[in-house]
């Protein structure tokens, strides 16, 4: 890529370490989810990244949906995964029982709920687009007393740390993905993984079973899965999934054939290489060869 990679901003975001980790040096920041991806859609910037799923909050839903219900539609092409510190940052020394109001983005404060209950009995948490954009608000005007953000971001900011490692989970970590206009995947590396949306039947029994199945038959497996609303009629959902493989690969394109037979609506999301670089464990029966050896069997049979 050469132009700048947008990402949730302001500087000093958990997306903003997360897109210094890839080694991009030229970043351009969106003050939320919404208008990162707009930049890609309307062309400002060739990808944004922004955060898809914690470890301990689950999925960031403003992206999944962004990404399920978009008219331009987009890809993942990458995805990064942080390690997520907070700390509690003011303009100046303070005793915690004094903070009466705290702002952060929702998905800090609840990965931090045990210890805000504990320690800061006497404050209101207000919500904030990001983290960094608390740290600057906290920095620039006397509305809120307190904010919760990286560290780095409370520097940034010439503000005062109150508490470190504040998460109620130390081993929090925050997965990020790289978003691009929908074009051809990359060439599979080995270790890959591929994102869709499912839209399953509603009027039919048994219709997620099917879908499951989909992947159990051809030796898939499922690393993510979560019912999002359609944002139709109250009650229906659908799957976005995350399992491994890639496109390009039999097992998966047969799993990705079958969603779009059996499903009312199937999103391709992307086959992108996986964070941790890792390849997949493939079963006896599903390796890319015994799938080539069955289609040559097959067109044997065929006479062709
Ligand atoms: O506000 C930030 O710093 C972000 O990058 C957003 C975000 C999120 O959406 O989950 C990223 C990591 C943390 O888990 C908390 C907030």
């Amino acid at each position: 890529m050469t132009g700048p990679i947008g990402y949730l901003g302001p500087a000093g975001t958990f997306a903003h370490q997360a897109l210094q980790s890839t080694g991009a040096t030229h970043g351009r920041p969106f003050p939320s989810v919404i208008t990162a991806l707009d930049a890609v859609r309307d062309g400002t910037v060739e990808a944004s990244l922004v955060p898809i799923e914690n470890s301990v909050e689950g999925g960031v839903s403003s992206t999944l949906d962004e990404l399920t219900h978009s008219e331009t539609p987009l890809m993942i092409t990458s995805e990064v995964t942080l390690p997520v510190q907070f700390s509690l940052v003011a303009r100046a020394p303070m005793d915690l029982l004094d903070v009466r109001s705290v702002a952060t983005h929702p998905h800090a404060s609840a990965q931090c709920r045990r210890w805000l209950t504990e320690n800061l009995p006497n404050a209101k948490v207000y919500d904030a687009a990001s983290t960094a954009a608390a740290a600057a608000e906290v920095a620039s005007s006397g509305r809120y007393d307190a904010a919760i953000c990286a560290s780095v971001a409370g520097d940034m900011h010439d503000l005062v740390h109150l508490a470190d490692g504040i998460a109620d989970n130390r081993d929090a970590t925050t997965r990020f993905v790289v978003v691009s206009p929908l074009g051809t995947p990359s060439e599979p590396t080995g270790y890959d993984k591929t994102t869709v949306v499912a839209f399953i039947h509603t009027d039919r029994p048994g219709a997620l079973l099917h879908t499951l199945q989909q992947f159990a038959a051809r030796g898939v497996n499922l690393t993510r899965l979560e019912s999002r609303p359609t944002r139709t009629t109250l009650g229906t959902y659908c799957f976005s999934m995350d399992f491994e493989g890639h496109i390009a690969q039999a097992r998966v394109a047969e799993t990705l054939m079958g969603l779009k037979r059996t499903c009312r609506d199937v999103v391709f999301l992307g086959s992108y290489p996986t964070a941790q670089r890792v390849a997949p464990q493939v079963d006896a029966g599903f390796s890319e060869e015994d799938f080539g050896a069955a289609r040559t069997w097959l067109n044997g049979l065929l006479g062709s």
